[in-house]
C-alpha cells in the first residue's frame, strides 16, 4: 500500500560503521569478558541461534498486536519451548546452556513464573516424596503452578496474609478460604489463565490456633477442562502498564479441600492428630524470595538496562542534530557531553550491577551448601544483601532506562524504538519480589542490629561497619579510595541512625516510633551500603580479570566513572557526612567529564559487546547496522491502523465536517 522510500546507502549506516571503525578494543574480547570466558560466548550463541532460527517462535512484531495476541503467541511459544526445544536438545535445568536461556528466549513469553518460582518452591519447601511426586509433572508441564503470595489486601506484610487453611482431622484435609475480598489473591503470573495448580501461601490453623504463613499446593482447574474446580473464582486481573503477555490473576478460595499431604511438609507438618511438628527456622519460609532476589536481577533488569543502553547509544551515534562547530557539520548528538553525560554512565551501571550480582549469587550458593548441612548462620547477612540488591538494582536499571529513552527524544516515546516496552517490563521490578522501600527497610534493620556488636562478632563483609574510619591517600579518583570513599560513608550513615535510633528509645519513644521517625535515614544506610557492595564487588572483578590492556582500561574507566556519577549525584550526602570536601567534589565531577570524553569512541563498541541480537531487541533505533529512518518508516507501515488507505471509521465520524470544508474552499475559490 506504501510505496518504499529507500537510501542506496544510508548515511546512517555509515556513520555507525564509522564508531566501529574508531573503537580503540577488540570487542569480541569485551563480549567473552561480558559472558565469563570464549566458551559461554559461543555457547550463548548457539542457544540463542537455536532458538532464533526456529520458525516455531516467528511472530510479528509486539507493537503491532493486540494484548490478546500477545498473550496467546507467548503461550504458544513458552508451551513449545519447555515442552520440546528444552527437552529435545538437552537444555535441562542446571546445566550450563541453561544458564544462557534468558538471553535466547523471546521477547515475549510466559509460565516464567511457573517455572522460577513455583518449581523451585517445591524443591524448597518440599519433603523428598514431595518433591519425587510434583517436580516432574511441573517440569513437564502436566500441571502449571502459580506462586500465590500477594493478595488485595496485603503484599509487602506477609503475616497480614489473610487467607487460611484450616485443618479438618476428620477427613485429613485443609479447608482453603479467602475470608474476605480483601483476602483474595490477587497479582500472581501465570494465575489468570494457564495455571491448574496454585502454590497458596496461607495461614495455617489448627483446631482454632494460628501457626503462621505455610506453603500449599492448591488445584484451581480441572485437568482434562481446565474448568475452574468448585469453590475457585479464577481471572485476569486485567491490563497493566507492561506484561501485556502475562496472565497476572485473581484466585477466591471458597471451602475448597486439599489433602493433608499438600502441605509442603520440609520444614514444618501436620501429623494426622492435628500435631503440629516445625523442623526449621520460620524464617526459611523467606526463601524462595530471597532465591529469586539472588537471581533474577541479571535477566530481569541488568540485560534491560543493557538493551536499552545498546539502543539510545547506537542511535545517538547516528542521529544528527544541531552543530558543534559554528559552520561546520551537523554532529552526532552523542558528541555532546550533555548526551554521553546521560548515557554513559548507565553503561557503567551494567558492568556493576552484573558483576556485582555475580559475587551474590555465590555467596548465596555457599549459603545453600551449608543450609544443606544444616546450618543457616548466614541467612541474615543473604537476606540484608540480597533485599537491598534487588531493590539498588531495580531502582538503578529503572532510572537508567527512562534516561535512555528520554535521550532518544521523540522516537524515544515510540513503540518502535523499543524503549517503551523495556520501560514497562523493568517498571514493576521496583515493586514485585519486595517493594523497594520495604527491602530496604530490611536490610537497615540488619544493619543498625550489626552497629550495636563489636568487629569480631560481625561478618568480615560487615565489620567495616564498626571499625575505624580510613584515610583516603591520594587522589578520590583512584579505585582504592573509591573503595574507602563509600566504606566510610556507608559506615557513618548506619552509626549515625543507630545513634537517632538509641537516643531515641532511650527518651523512652516506642520502639515503632523511633522507626518510623528514623526510615528516612534508615532506608540511606541501606542504599550506602548496598552501593558500596556493589563499587568494592566491580573494583575487585576489575582488579582480577584476565583480559588484554585496551579491555582492562575501559572496565577501570567504567568503574571509576560508576563511583564518581554517583558521587556527583549525591555530593551533598557526602559533604554532609564529612567523607568528602568541596575540593573532592570538584575534582570529582571534573574527572567524570574526561572519563566520558575517554569513553565516547568506544561507547559503539561497548553496546556492541553486549552482542545483542537485532531480533531480541525489535528496535528500530538500535538495529546494529543503523538504519533507522528506513526502519521507522516500514514499522509504522505494519501498523494496524494503517491497514486501509483510508480508515473507515476516522472517515465516518469526520466526514461531515470534511464535506463542510470542502464546500467552503470551494466556495471561496469560485468568488477568486
Ligand atoms: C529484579 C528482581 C527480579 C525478580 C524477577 C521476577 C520475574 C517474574 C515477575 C514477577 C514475579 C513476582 C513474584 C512476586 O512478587 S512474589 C511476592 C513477593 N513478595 C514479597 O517479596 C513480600 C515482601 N515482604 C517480605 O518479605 C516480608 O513479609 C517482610 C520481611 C517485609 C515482613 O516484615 P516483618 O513483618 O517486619 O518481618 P517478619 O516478622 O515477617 O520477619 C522478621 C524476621 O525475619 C527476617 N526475614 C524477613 N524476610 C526474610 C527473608 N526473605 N529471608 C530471611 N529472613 C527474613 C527479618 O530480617 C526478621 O529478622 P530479625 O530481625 O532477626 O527478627
Ligand atoms: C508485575 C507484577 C508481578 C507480580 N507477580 C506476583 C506473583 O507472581 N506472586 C505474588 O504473590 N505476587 C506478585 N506480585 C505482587 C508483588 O509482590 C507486590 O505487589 C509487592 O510485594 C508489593 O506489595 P503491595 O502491592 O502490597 O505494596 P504495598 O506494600 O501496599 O506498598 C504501597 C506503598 O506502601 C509503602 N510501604 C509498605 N509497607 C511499608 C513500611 N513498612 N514502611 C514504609 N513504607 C511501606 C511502600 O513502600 C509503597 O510505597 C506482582 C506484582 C507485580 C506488579
Amino acid at each position: 500500500m506504501f510505496s518504499t522510500v529507500k537510501d542506496d546507502m544510508s548515511i546512517e549506516s555509515t556513520l555507525i560503521s564509522k564508531e566501529r571503525k574508531n573503537a580503540k578494543f577488540p570487542v569480541e574480547e569485551l563480549t567473552n569478558v561480558w559472558d565469563g570466558g570464549k566458551e559461554e560466548t559461543e555457547l550463548r550463541r548457539k542457544i540463542v541461534k537455536l532458538f532464533e532460527d526456529d520458525p516455531v517462535l516467528k511472530s510479528p512484531p509486539i507493537c503491532t498486536m493486540t494484548r490478546e495476541e500477545r498473550f496467546t503467541k507467548a503461550t504458544r511459544k513458552s508451551a513449545y519451548i519447555y515442552r520440546n526445544l528444552i527437552p529435545n536438545n538437552g537444555l535441562h535445568p542446571g546445566s550450563r546452556e541453561f544458564e544462557h536461556f534468558s538471553r535466547a528466549m523471546p521477547i515475549e513469553n510466559n509460565l516464567l513464573v511457573h517455572m522460577i518460582a513455583f518449581i523451585p518452591c517445591i524443591k524448597s519447601f518440599g519433603s523428598q516424596e514431595q518433591v519425587a511426586k510434583w517436580l516432574p509433572l511441573a517440569l513437564n508441564l502436566n500441571i502449571i503452578g502459580a506462586y500465590a503470595q500477594t493478595e488485595l489486601g496485603h503484599g509487602s506484610f506477609l503475616r497480614g496474609i489473610e487467607t487460611e487453611a484450616t485443618f479438618d482431622k476428620k477427613t485429613q484435609e485443609f479447608v482453603i478460604n479467602c475470608p474476605k475480598v480483601s483476602s483474595m489473591k490477587w497479582w500472581p503470573g501465570d494465575m489468570g489463565l494457564n495455571a491448574n495448580h496454585a502454590l497458596v501461601m496461607a495461614n495455617l490453623i489448627i483446631d482454632g490456633k494460628e501457626y503462621g504463613m505455610h506453603a500449599f499446593i492448591v488445584q484451581i482447574r480441572d485437568l482434562s477442562t481446565h474448568m475452574p474446580l468448585p469453590g475457585v473464582t479464577v481471572g485476569d486481573i486485567g491490563s497493566k502498564m507492561g506484561f501485556e503477555a502475562i496472565d497476572n490473576g485473581f484466585l477466591y478460595m471458597k471451602n475448597v479441600r486439599i489433602p493433608r499431604e499438600n502441605l509442603l511438609n520440609k520444614n514444618s507438618e501436620v501429623k494426622p492428630d492435628g500435631t503440629y511438628v516445625k523442623k526449621a527456622s520460620d524464617r526459611l519460609m523467606y526463601g524462595s524470595m530471597v532465591n529469586l532476589r539472588v537471581n533474577l536481577p541479571k535477566s530481569q533488569a541488568i540485560d534491560v538496562l543493557a538493551k536499552a543502553c545498546t539502543i539510545a547509544i547506537r542511535y545517538s551515534a547516528v542521529r544528527r542534530q544541531g552543530l558543534l562547530n559554528p559552520g561546520g557539520a551537523e554532529v552526532a548528538v552523542l558528541d555532546y557531553t550533555l548526551q554521553q553525560h546521560k548515557l554513559i554512565p548507565q553503561l557503567a551501571t551494567v558492568y556493576a550491577t552484573k558483576f556485582a550480582g555475580e559475587g551474590i549469587i555465590k555467596k548465596h550458593q555457599a549459603f545453600l551448601q551449608n543450609m544443606a548441612k544444616g546450618n543457616i548462620s548466614d541467612l541474615a547477612e543473604i537476606h540484608a544483601l540480597s533485599a537491598s540488591f534487588k531493590a539498588s538494582v531495580s531502582e538503578q536499571c529503572t532510572e537508567g532506562v527512562e534516561v535512555c529513552r528520554r535521550a532518544c527524544g521523540g522516537h524515544g516515546y515510540s513503540q518502535a524504538s523499543g524503549l517503551p516496552f523495556l520501560l514497562c517490563k523493568i517498571t514493576p521490578s521496583c515493586t514485585y519480589e519486595g517493594e523497594n522501600t520495604v527491602l530496604y527497610l530490611q536490610t537497615a534493620r540488619y544493619l543498625v542490629k550489626c552497629a550495636s556488636k563489636q568487629a569480631a562478632d560481625l561478618p568480615e563483609s560487615i565489620a567495616f561497619l564498626v571499625q575505624p574510619i580510613q584515610d583516603m591517600k591520594g587522589s578520590i579518583t583512584s579505585l582504592d579510595n573509591l573503595i574507602i570513599c563509600f566504606k566510610n560513608s556507608a559506615a557513618l550513615c548506619v552509626q549515625g541512625v543507630s545513634k537517632k535510633v538509641n537516643e531515641m528509645s532511650n527518651k523512652g519513644l516506642a520502639m515503632h516510633e523511633v522507626w518510623n521517625k528514623s526510615s528516612v535515614q534508615l532506608v540511606k544506610s541501606a542504599k550506602m551500603y548496598v552501593m558500596q557492595y556493589i563499587i568494592g564487588a566491580f573494583v575487585s572483578f576489575v582488579t582480577e580479570v584476565k583480559c588484554s590492556e585496551p579491555i582492562k582500561e575501559i572496565l577501570q574507566d567504567l568503574c571509576c566513572l560508576y563511583g564518581l556519577h554517583y558521587i556527583n549525584t549525591h555530593s551533598g550526602e557526602f559533604l554532609k557526612l564529612g567523607v568528602l570536601s568541596a575540593h573532592h567534589c570538584t575534582l570529582a565531577e571534573e574527572t567524570e567529564i574526561q572519563l566520558l570524553e575517554k569513553l565516547r569512541p568506544n561507547a559503539v563498541g561497548i553496546v556492541d559487546a553486549f552482542d545483542f541480537t537485532d531480533s531480541s531487541m525489535e528496535s528500530c533505533l538500535g538495529a546494529y547496522d543503523g538504519n533507522v529512518y528506513e526502519r521507522l518508516f516500514d514499522m509504522a507501515k505494519l501498523s494496524p491502523l494503517n491497514k486501509e488507505k483510508v480508515h473507515q471509521e476516522s472517515y465516518r465520524h469526520l466526514r461531515p465536517f470534511l464535506l463542510e470544508g470542502r464546500d467552503i474552499l470551494e466556495g471561496v475559490k469560485s468568488k477568486n
